[in-house]
């Protein structure tokens, strides 16, 4: 079997199931909702991001064709669609949970969702995940609005665009821009908005990894090195498909956690200083989990929440220019 259809399944298949899946959500939801201006992507422990909208209808992702089922924890299985913003409300769409390739799902499963999306006329979407810091600066708990990324798996073959040529698509994909420049600037004038501390919203780029083990400590300083601030699981491939279907996009990342990058301190010298009955100072043995993980989502949901929301309101406000 070829690398490409071994990797990425057949984009046709998917392309086909577009109909079933618009004509599920036509007969499900209100005019009103149908045609959501901004998307949200939850990352996760961030599902909460859509507990502000209103008139909410949420749709199980298993009563839509070519959704997968998210098993991550932390991650729920619907689209949720309502109205944020006062008066008549601006109609939105949030991803409660994403598809990542570690769970077992194809590259074309975990970008199929953002192509649903861009065939309801979602023109801007705002991608959330948690990510590990590989930046001394970037503390727990600091949102980094994404302006750039280094995805390794894309560059040695793992990429949610190989395949044939489709009518209407570009060949290459140029991502010198995929970062919306625009985007950003109103990630931080919704930030002074809701005079949010200088240090909670920093800018970085995002390493995209497989997972789903976490890095090893030379992993860490090799990302770290090349240029990378943090690190994580998924959005790239969503990044791409985006891009490619001609919706503009802003990432945030949540700082869930340090990426363990040690000191390496000999264990020949350690053992020497024991055999002399030397004193010896052990630095405590740090390892990442997911519950952190989860946990600062949880306690960080809030600021995110509102600086998602505030977002919103200035893109829908930039959209009726
Ligand atoms: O990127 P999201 O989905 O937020 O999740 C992040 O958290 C998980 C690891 O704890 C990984 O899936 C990583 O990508
Ligand atoms: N590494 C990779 N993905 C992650 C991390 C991490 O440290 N934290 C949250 N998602």
């Amino acid at each position: 079997m070829s690398i490409i259809s071994e990797r990425t399944q057949a984009p046709s298949l998917a392309v086909e199931s577009f109909a079933g899946t618009l004509d599920v959500l036509s007969r499900i939801l209100p005019a009103r909702l149908l045609k959501p201006r901004v998307a949200i992507v939850c990352g996760s422990g961030l599902s909460t991001l859509a507990s502000s909208l209103r008139d909410v209808v949420e749709v199980p992702y298993s009563s839509l064709q070519g959704f997968g089922k998210s098993t991550v924890e932390g991650h729920r299985s619907a689209l949720a669609f309502g109205l944020t913003g006062e008066g008549d409300g601006i109609p939105v769409v949030a991803m409660l949970g994403r598809f990542h390739p570690y769970e077992g799902h194809s590259l074309s499963t975990v970008v199929y969702p953002i192509r649903v999306l861009a065939r309801l006329g979602v023109r801007d979407i705002i991608i959330t995940n948690a990510a590990g810091s590989l930046n001394p600066n970037l503390d727990v708990g600091t949102i980094v609005s994404i302006q750039d990324h280094l995805a390794l798996p894309n560059l040695t073959g793992f990429h949610p665009l190989l395949g044939p040529t489709r009518p209407n698509y570009p060949r290459f994909l140029p991502l010198s821009t995929a970062y919306s420049r625009p985007l950003r600037r109103l990630v931080f004038l919704a930030a002074h908005a809701l005079r949010l501390p200088r240090d909670a919203l920093a800018e970085g780029t995002y390493a995209w990894v497989s997972g789903p083990s976490y890095e090893t400590p030379a992993e860490g300083r090799f990302l770290s090195a090349a240029g990378a601030d943090v690190v994580g699981m998924s959005t790239v491939p969503e990044v791409l498909a985006a891009r490619e279907e001609g919706i503009n996009v802003c990432v945030l990342s949540l700082v869930t956690n340090k990426v363990v990058i040690p000191e390496y301190k000999s264990v020949r010298e350690e053992v020497q200083a024991e055999l002399a009955g030397k004193a010896i100072e052990r630095a405590p043995e740090a390892e990442v989990s997911h519950e952190e993980v989860l946990s600062v989502g949880k306690q960080k949901a809030e600021v995110m929440k509102s600086l998602v929301a505030k977002l919103i309101e200035l893109i829908a406000a930039e959209q009726e220019k």
